[in-house]
């Protein structure tokens, strides 16, 4: 019996709504020769582009539009691949899709998953995991710098790094096995190829990939910033400072923002999803009181939490009384995930001296204090100390530009890589005792070989793989 893994599938391959062009695609082990007279009324030449009427059972054109077919192995998918190029309306594009499926009943056509074409060519050698990985990363960028990185990757930028580490490690391995098949030579055999030493570049070169890995899987994933606060302080005017457009409302009537409101802009390429929250206060507005809820929920999932205050207010009681019973609530959130913001700088001058303002002692450069404190001054008015906020953003989350080449990665593959150091490492510790430990060793780099293989797909669990491919879109 044939596993699901091998129907032939089709899909819509273009995103849903209208677009000037829309492709349905199928991809099948079976010849495909007799859908293609059924639709296309003749042959296709291969991997050659014919414009002709797409044909519904009743022989009428559905749409005119450029067919084109992938004989196997010749294809994206490695399988045979029809694809059929019409207008992008979503009503013709699915009558077209249903074509397919009951064109042949012989092939039993059946919809494609979301992810099923990339995962076939990822199963049929086309791609490696980390190539397919970075298909969905490029389709999912949200700036132009994580495109840029995912297209490294899917052209093979993280593989071929993993792949000479890999070699490294295979050549240190076949070492030690042989050294274990003579073992009177063995101190000489080690000693004479350096394996020490060649660890211990292995382990250089492992920690210069994980530095790379980190900064791609920062470019993915992005910051994750809420802004929050007492109300009034000035949360949504900081949200339209940051994001250059006026998408909150802004008055000066407490209460103004009663829901979360969420957008992704960017600093330096790297995505950040801010969060205006509705101003933290107990209230007896039903709408509002939700709205708080709502704050709370996105302050637990940030990575960055911006503790907004008002510095033509510091100090007058009531104020602080409320900006102290926020503070007490948000010790729940780790301090490290907190940032200090005071805002309105440009109206509190006076106010300063004594204000209560805690400051950074210790640290005279204002750019280095800025960028290590956790405490800001800035203008959401004006735009005074934006600059500093956005730099102290990408430090929080360890972001330091990385001067060309870098590629898109995962948090996968960054626990993999340590997971590979760590066993390089313990295979080094074996490798320096006197005399050596040579089975241990051995295994520790069998164990590492293995951590590497999970990047690109040599050593990966079925259920990984439906988690990894589940997550494209249909039709990819
Ligand atoms: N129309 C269309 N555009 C598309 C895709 C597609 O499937 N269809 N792609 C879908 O993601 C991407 C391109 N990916 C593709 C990858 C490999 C092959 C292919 O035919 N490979 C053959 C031949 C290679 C060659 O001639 O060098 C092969 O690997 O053997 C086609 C598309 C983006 N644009
Ligand atoms: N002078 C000055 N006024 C500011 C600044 N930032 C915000 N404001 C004013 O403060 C008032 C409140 O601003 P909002 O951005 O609506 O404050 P909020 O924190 O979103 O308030 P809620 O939505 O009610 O929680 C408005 O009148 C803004 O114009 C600033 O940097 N300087
Ligand atoms: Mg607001």
């Amino acid at each position: 019996m044939l596993s699901r893994h091998q129907d032939p599938i089709a899909a819509i391959a273009t995103a849903p709504g209208r677009g000037a062009v829309g492709i349905v695609r199928v991809s099948s082990k079976q010849d495909l020769s007799a859908l293609v007279t059924a639709i296309c009324g003749r042959p296709l030449k291969p991997r050659e582009a014919t414009y002709l009427p797409f044909r519904s059972a009743q022989g009428e054109a559905i749409d005119h539009g450029l067919a084109l077919l992938f004989p196997a192995p010749h294809s994206y998918t490695g399988e045979h691949v029809l694809e059929l190029q019409a207008h992008g309306g979503p009503v013709v594009l699915q009558l077209l899709l249903a074509r397919c499926l009951e064109a042949d009943p012989a092939l039993r056509i059946r919809l494609a998953e979301p992810g099923e074409f990339t995962r076939r060519a990822f199963l049929n050698g086309k791609l490696d995991l980390a190539q397919a990985e970075a298909v969905a990363d490029l389709i999912d960028a949200s700036t132009e710098a994580a495109a840029r990185s995912a297209g490294r990757a899917l052209a093979g930028a993280l593989s071929g790094e993993v792949g000479q580490l890999r070699d490294a490690l295979i050549q240190l391995r076949m070492l030690v096995e042989a050294t274990l098949d003579f073992p009177e030579e063995e101190i000489d055999f080690l000693q004479q190829a350096d394996a020490l030493g060649k660890l211990r570049r292995l382990l250089d070169r492992l920690d210069a990939l994980l530095d790379r890995s980190r900064q791609g899987a920062i470019l993915r994933e992005g910051i994750k910033v809420v802004l929050a606060g007492q109300p009034n302080v000035g949360k949504s005017s900081l949200l339209n400072a940051l994001a250059g457009a006026e998408l909150a409302i802004v008055t000066p009537i407490p209460g103004t923002t009663r829901d979360k409101l969420s957008q992704t802009i960017q600093i330096e390429g790297v995505p950040l999803h801010i969060s205006d929250t509705a101003g933290l206060r107990d209230t007896d507005d039903e709408v509002e009181r939700i709205g708080v809820a709502r704050s709370w929920d996105a302050i637990r999932e940030a990575d960055v939490v911006l503790f907004l205050h008002d510095l033509t207010r510091v100090g007058q009681p009531d104020y602080e009384r409320d900006d102290a019973e926020i503070r007490g609530r948000l010790s729940a959130v780790e301090p490290g995930r907190i940032l200090q913001v005071y805002n309105k700088a440009d109206a509190s001058d006076g106010i300063e001296a004594g204000s209560g303002v805690p400051t950074d002692a210790g640290t005279t450069d204002a750019a280095e204090s800025a960028a290590a404190s956790s405490i800001l001054r800035l203008s959401a008015k004006t735009g005074a100390g934006l600059d500093a906020l956005r730099q102290r953003l990408l430090q929080q989350v360890g972001w330091h530009a990385v001067p060309e080449g870098l590629f898109i990665a995962r948090e996968r593959h960054v626990q993999a890589l340590r997971r590979t150091r760590e066993h390089v490492d313990l295979a080094l510790q074996q490798a320096a005792l006197e005399p050596a430990a040579l089975d241990l060793m051995a295994e520790e780099l069998r164990l590492a070989h293995d951590a590497l293989g999970e990047i690109t797909g040599a050593f990966t669990a079925d259920d990984l793989l439906g988690e990894i491919f589940s997550r494209f879109c249909i039709g990819k």
